[in-house]
């Protein structure tokens, strides 16, 4: 069998080209912007490319985009000012901090710093604790995504087994949650589960987040499920000197012989992510403003 392969990146555009005819109609009728504001502490190469990209995109569907770059040695205190006055300010609707952040910053402490209706990350334990309980927020950006890809490649998930290698608050959490929200049976797979291939061999939707290059095999997959791929691992290019290659958390090309559908990396979940950026940015909006949200943006 050669799997489908699921293209998150047209997926992407398509969401956002939806965001952009929402954001005209909302700046027309109503006079509202929708504004993201990105926080970026200390000089991450790959967190810079996240954030330029952000910021791109953000205006490209006629958002307002407000950036603020701070050294790596900024202090809690400071940092949480900034956020305090981002939380206050009507024109910012979505608040997030890029991360990883420097050692000295605590990333709870940072979440939890920014108004739940701004969390367009969907991160703080006010978020992760309405999707635990199947009631209205903002969702986690990544597991939407994935979300979203498995709904369009499969309309009714109920009933399906699926398994989720990795258990972050980020991630894995979130992502369980909503694939129980689609009545699937979910088992969670961590790097303390007893025979990770068989349980992962029993699942209709694999879906993996655990950062470890390729460690999905073939033989650990059946038939015709639905795999998705969450990492990004950057190597050295084994043909290109001086260049690098991403790798996902599965064994792409071995794996698509098995798999029924696939997501690659690059060009499958990572676009997603910013497209349900965009997204939870217009949703927390049109919250704020008491208007209708946009249909098939959120959960
Ligand atoms: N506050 C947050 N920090 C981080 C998040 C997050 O969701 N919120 N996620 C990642 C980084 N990230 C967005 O912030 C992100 C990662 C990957 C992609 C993406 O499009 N990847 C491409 C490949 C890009 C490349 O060449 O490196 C792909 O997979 O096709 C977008 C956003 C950590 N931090």
């Amino acid at each position: 069998m050669s799997a489908t392969i699921i293209d998150g990146k047209a997926f992407a555009a398509d969401i956002r080209e939806k965001i952009s005819d929402h954001v005209t109609r909302l700046r027309e009728e109503n006079g509202i912007i929708p504004g993201l504001a990105v926080v970026l502490v200390g000089e991450d190469p790959a967190s810079e490319v996240y954030v330029a990209a952000k910021h791109k995109q953000t205006t490209e569907v006629g958002m307002r985009s407000f950036k603020h770059a701070l050294p790596a040695d900024t202090s809690e205190a400071d940092l949480f000012a900034l956020i305090d006055k981002l939380n206050a300010d009507p024109e910012v609707h979505g608040i997030l901090c890029q991360f990883p952040v420097p050692d000295h910053l605590d990333e709870r402490a940072i979440v939890a710093r920014i108004d739940p209706s701004k969390d367009v990350d969907g991160l703080s334990v006010v978020n992760a604790g309405l999707l635990a309980s199947g009631e209205k927020g903002l969702v986690s950006c990544t597991p939407l995504g994935c979300l979203m890809l498995l709904r369009d490649r499969i309309p009714n998930l109920s009933g399906l087994d699926a398994v989720v290698i990795g258990r972050s608050n980020l991630f894995g959490k979130p992502m369980a949650q909503l694939l129980l929200r689609e009545n699937c049976t979910v088992t969670i797979a961590h790097s303390r589960t007893k025979d990770l291939a068989e349980t992962v061999r029993r699942a209709d939707i694999v879906v993996a987040a655990v950062g470890r290059a390729e460690m999905v095999k073939a033989d650990w997959v059946k038939s015709g499920a639905t795999v998705i791929d969450v990492g990004i691992t950057r190597i050295p290019h084994p043909d290109k000197p001086g260049k690098t290659k991403l790798l996902g958390d599965v064994a792409f090309d071995e794996v698509s012989e098995v798999a029924g559908a696939i997501t690659p990396v690059p060009g499958g979940v990572g676009p997603m992510t910013i497209a349900c950026l965009l997204a939870n940015t217009l949703t927390a909006c049109c919250r704020a403003h008491d208007l209708d949200e946009p249909e098939g943006l959120t959960v």
